[in-house]
Order: C-alpha cells, then structure tokens, then sequence
C-alpha cells in the first residue's frame, strides 16, 4: 500500500515583494513508491520547488507536510531523517576525501561530533559497493570527474536512508552507461518504497521507469499525471515552443525535433 509522504497546500513562494512570484498556490501530494519528473525550461522554479519540498527554504505562504506534520514544526534532524536532497552540480567542495563526504550522509542518525559506528561503516561500504565507488574512495572530491563527484554525492544521499530523494537534475554529468546504471538504481529504490522526485530536462530518461510527470510553468502545474500521458510530443511542443515529434519503442518514447533540416 502507498503511504502519502510529502505534500504541498497553496504552495506559494517569492524571492522578494519586487521579484515575480514562482510558485503560485500549488497543491501537491506524493506518497511512496513513486518516481516523479519535475519539467520546465530554465529558470521555472525546478530546484525552488525542490528546496522548499526538502524544508531548504521557507514558502512565502501555504504550507509544506512531511508525514502530514507540518514541516514549520519539524526539526533538522527530522527532516533530515526523512529527507535526502542531491543539488545540481557543484564546482567546490570541502577538502574531504570521497569516503569522508559519503559518510556525512550518517550524520543525521548518529549526531554531527559521534564518530562513525560499526553500523554506519558497513552502510557506507554497501552503497559505495552498489554505486561502483570502490575505486574512487579514497580520492579527495576536488581530484573527481565531474560525473564521479556526482555519484559521489548521490552515495551520500542513500546512506542518509530516507524514504524521499529529492534530485535536482540527477544524471546531469553522467555517462551514457552510468545513465543506464542510475535509471536501474531509481527504479530499485522505488521499488523499495521509497518516493523520488527529480527534475530533469530529458524527458526520455523518465519514460521507461517513471510514475509521474509534473510540468511546471509559470508558477502553476500545467500537468501532472501519469509520464505516458504528460511526456508527449504535444506538450512539450508548447513548454519548449518548437516543433517536436515522438516514437514509441517498447518502455521508451525517443524525442526528436521535427524539421530540423529545414
Ligand atoms: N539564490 C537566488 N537568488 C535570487 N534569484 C534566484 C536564486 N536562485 C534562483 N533564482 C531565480 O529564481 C528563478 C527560478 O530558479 P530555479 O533555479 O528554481 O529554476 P529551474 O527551473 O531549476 O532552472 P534550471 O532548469 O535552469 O535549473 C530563476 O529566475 C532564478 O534566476
């Protein structure tokens, strides 16, 4: 059975009284076992809806529910225990080996000064086994590929062992073959119950595992539904304003733009 995890009521958010309003009244709700795409063009308010569903930023109005407690009631620890978030790439980080930055995803189960118990040492060990990060472990973070960091600090986020990740454009800097590796890991996680929203800009990357696709546009859910229905070439015709086309293959829709010689 699905449990609903996370909510939104009249969801408002605004920078400042001079800056447009990005979030406008949104309801939302999402419950376990559920993979979701948040799509818009940039600068929709992708990562802002993402932010303030992980309790990051305050909304301006309305309210955020995690477990349907209000998140305004909810300690760090809590939404920490709770929530994992992964941000777009970065370009800096602590001068911290790969190991060291995976392992500070324990610290809202044992406490930031606890040093790390057998327990966490072995979650730690699982996921960089489960990720491939063996051979990268023991480099410091500046020395990683881009793609490598990414992984890096997606690991950190699963040894955080929360039902809901929150992926702000997860496969970003990957590899063709991690792609294919991280779509199999999303759907893994989703099958065991947890709730996972990610933006992304490749619709294609949803189809074969997806549950649901939201379109954000100008402030409001222009869609929300099913990914087969949502992802089309239609829809994303008019986000995007060009002409575009799909093909179905099996689980997988391909995306092209239509009259492109021309
Ligand atoms: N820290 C900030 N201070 C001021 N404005 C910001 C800040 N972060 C984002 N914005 C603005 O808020 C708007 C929404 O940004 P957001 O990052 O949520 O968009 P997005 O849909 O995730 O975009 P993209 O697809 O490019 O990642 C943009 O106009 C952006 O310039």
């Amino acid at each position: 059975m699905r449990s609903v995890l996370l909510e939104c009521r009249h969801l408002t958010f605004q920078r400042g009284k001079s800056s447009p309003i990005l979030l406008k009244g949104l309801d939302l709700s999402f419950s376990s076992r559920e993979l979701v795409g948040i799509f818009g063009v940039n600068g929709a308010g992708k990562t802002t809806l993402l932010r303030v569903l992980g309790g990051m930023i305050k909304p301006t109005q309305g309210q955020v529910l995690l477990s349907n407690k209000d998140m305004k009631e909810c300690l760090l620890s809590e939404i920490s225990r709770h929530i994992a978030y992964v941000p777009q790439m970065q370009r800096h980080y602590f001068p911290y080996s790969a190991r060291r930055m995976i392992e500070l995803g324990r610290v809202p189960h044992s406490g930031l000064l606890a040093r790390i118990s057998t327990e966490d040492e072995d979650i730690v060990q699982s996921v960089i086994t489960r990720l491939g990060l063996e051979s990268v472990s023991q480099k410091m973070m500046m020395e990683l590929s881009g793609g490598e960091r990414q992984k890096v600090i997606f690991a950190r986020a699963l040894v955080q062992n929360t039902p809901i990740l929150l992926l702000d454009e997860p496969m970003s800097g990957l590899d063709y073959g991690a792609q294919y590796q991280f779509l199999n890991l999303l759907a893994e996680l989703m099958n065991e119950g947890r709730l996972i929203i990610m933006t992304s800009h490749r619709p294609e990357e949803l189809l074969p595992y997806g549950t649901r696709a939201l379109i954000l546009e100008q402030g409001i859910i222009r869609a929300d539904g099913d990914v087969r229905s949502v992802l089309t070439a239609e829809n994303l015709s008019h986000l995007y304003n060009i002409p575009m086309q799909h093909i179905d293959h099996g689980k997988n829709r391909l995306f092209y733009y239509q009259d492109f010689q021309k």
